[in-house]
């Protein structure tokens, strides 16, 4: 049971049930459950499990298990009671009618964790188009204490504000937000093409939520920090004002230029309507190069999470890219041995987020597994920089073009490191 001291935490009650299916593991799952209500600023006072053949479509759990719940919830001042599934209309309705408490889905209540983590102003929308989708059928169940100020979870959208609950103003508003997003798309296409022309390598971050990727992220940015204080690296800086926000800069131990990027944590039982509305921002790494599968190696369920995430790599197509699994919090770990199937990876890397030194071992990797990108250059040597010219003769297939006044104009593919090197020859830069 988690213990919090924070006194606005809403009280949670958890409701599961077992349907006895093969690979499925309650205890599992309520556990997980609770460490989402955890992540909404809940506090689980109590689980449930009911066993039963199937769920009761009117109810959920059965009738007599409702009547149940709703004694607990007067005996311990509960607030919340979340479902670890998700529950149609009627039952929400219903379970309202008998338990005269709030009721939560696991769908609602990994909305409310999205709306509160979502940053970029297109997760923020496609978090907020949800949510709006998910409710729009519920209204009748969901009474009152959605329109309440501060209602908790399950009634916050993105940046905390308060959800519409009028039908019309919904409808109006999911046809304003898919317009805004239609928007968004276009623009990041223009954007990617913009992008495109630099070709920088990208790293994409995925994984289990809570598994450490913004944390790594955060590292690996820190530590390019301390190098571009002796370094002047203005070549980024211009690169990057025509990127998202959500693509960071950062640099190999060799000197190779690449671009990271975050992305939003996976859970089980995402809900489907989710994954669609999240393809959005997850598209960043069907563009990848390379995924960074960050895993939390202290988590008893890390089998469990790692085919949950690779089932959401194979739906975004993204499995034949190379895949460096990083297993992570490994000061958590101690002798315990670690007991997964792990088939996509291309290398597997233990470390602790941390600790500087595992995350120089982590961008040697990513160097050793990244593959090479060459850029279409043209280029102007100056003829006292016949060096230059011999060095790239030597190295790649060249095409002269011209010989004009400031020197040899010349056309090449040249590799992101090169292109990096040679950049104040690149002509109309
Ligand atoms: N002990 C330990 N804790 C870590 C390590 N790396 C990250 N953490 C902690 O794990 C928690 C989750 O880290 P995040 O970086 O937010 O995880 P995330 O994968 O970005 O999570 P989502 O954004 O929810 O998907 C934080 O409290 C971190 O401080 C590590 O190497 N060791
Ligand atoms: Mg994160």
């Amino acid at each position: 049971m988690v213990i919090s001291n924070e006194k606005s935490r809403e009280k949670v009650l958890i409701v599961g049930v077992d349907l006895g299916e093969r690979n499925f593991n309650i205890d599992d799952s309520l556990e997980e459950l609770e460490e989402l209500v955890l992540a909404a600023n809940g506090e689980v006072i109590e689980k449930l499990i009911q066993k039963r053949e199937k769920i009761n479509p009117a109810y959920y759990i059965g009738k007599g298990k409702a009547n149940e719940i709703k004694n607990y919830c007067y005996e311990l001042n509960i607030d919340t009671v979340v479902f670890n599934d998700e529950l149609s209309p009627a039952q929400i309705k219903n379970l309202e009618n008998i338990i005269e408490r709030k009721i939560i889905d696991r769908t609602n209540l990994i909305l409310d964790i999205f709306a509160k983590r979502a940053s970029s102003k297109e997760g923020q929308l496609q978090v907020e188009l949800a949510q709006l989708k998910y409710r729009l059928p519920r209204l009748v169940g969901l009474r009152d204490y959605l329109s309440r100020e501060g209602g908790g979870i399950g009634t916050r959208g993105p940046g905390e504000q308060k959800l519409e609950t009028d039908r019309r103003h919904i409808l109006r508003e999911i046809d304003n937000i898919e317009r805004q997003l239609r928007n968004i798309k276009k623009t990041r296409n223009i954007k990617r093409k913009k992008r495109e022309k630099t070709d920088l390598p990208i790293v994409a971050l995925v994984g289990y939520t809570n598994a450490g990727k913004s944390t790594i992220l955060n590292k690996i940015i820190e530590l390019n920090e301390n190098y571009d204080k002796n370094k002047k690296v203005f070549v980024y800086d211009m690169l990057f004002a025509t990127l998202d926000i959500s693509l960071r800069k950062a640099e190999l131990p060799n000197g190779q230029p690449f671009l990271i990027t975050d992305t939003v944590g996976f859970v089980s039982k995402l809900p489907t309507d989710l994954v669609e509305a999240f393809k959005g921002t997850l598209e960043e790494v069907e563009y990848a190069d390379l995924l960074l599968h960050v895993v939390d190696a202290s988590n008893e369920n890390l089998d469990l999470q790692m085919n949950t995430t690779y089932d959401i790599l194979k739906d975004l197509n993204v499995l034949d890219k190379p895949i460096i699994s990083v297993f992570n919090k490994m000061d958590k770990v101690g002798d315990k041995k670690l007991i997964y199937d792990d088939r996509y990876a291309d290398e597997e890397i233990f470390l602790s987020a941390k600790n500087g030194k595992d995350i120089n071992r982590l961008l040697e990797a990513i160097q050793e597994n990244l593959p090479i990108k060459y850029i279409d250059t043209t280029l102007i040597i100056p003829y006292d920089k016949q060096d230059i010219l011999s060095y790239i003769f030597d190295n790649y297939n060249v095409e002269i073009i011209d010989h004009i006044d400031e020197g040899t104009e010349i056309k090449v593919e040249l590799s992101s490191v090169d292109y990096k090197r040679y950049f104040n020859y690149i002509k109309n830069r």
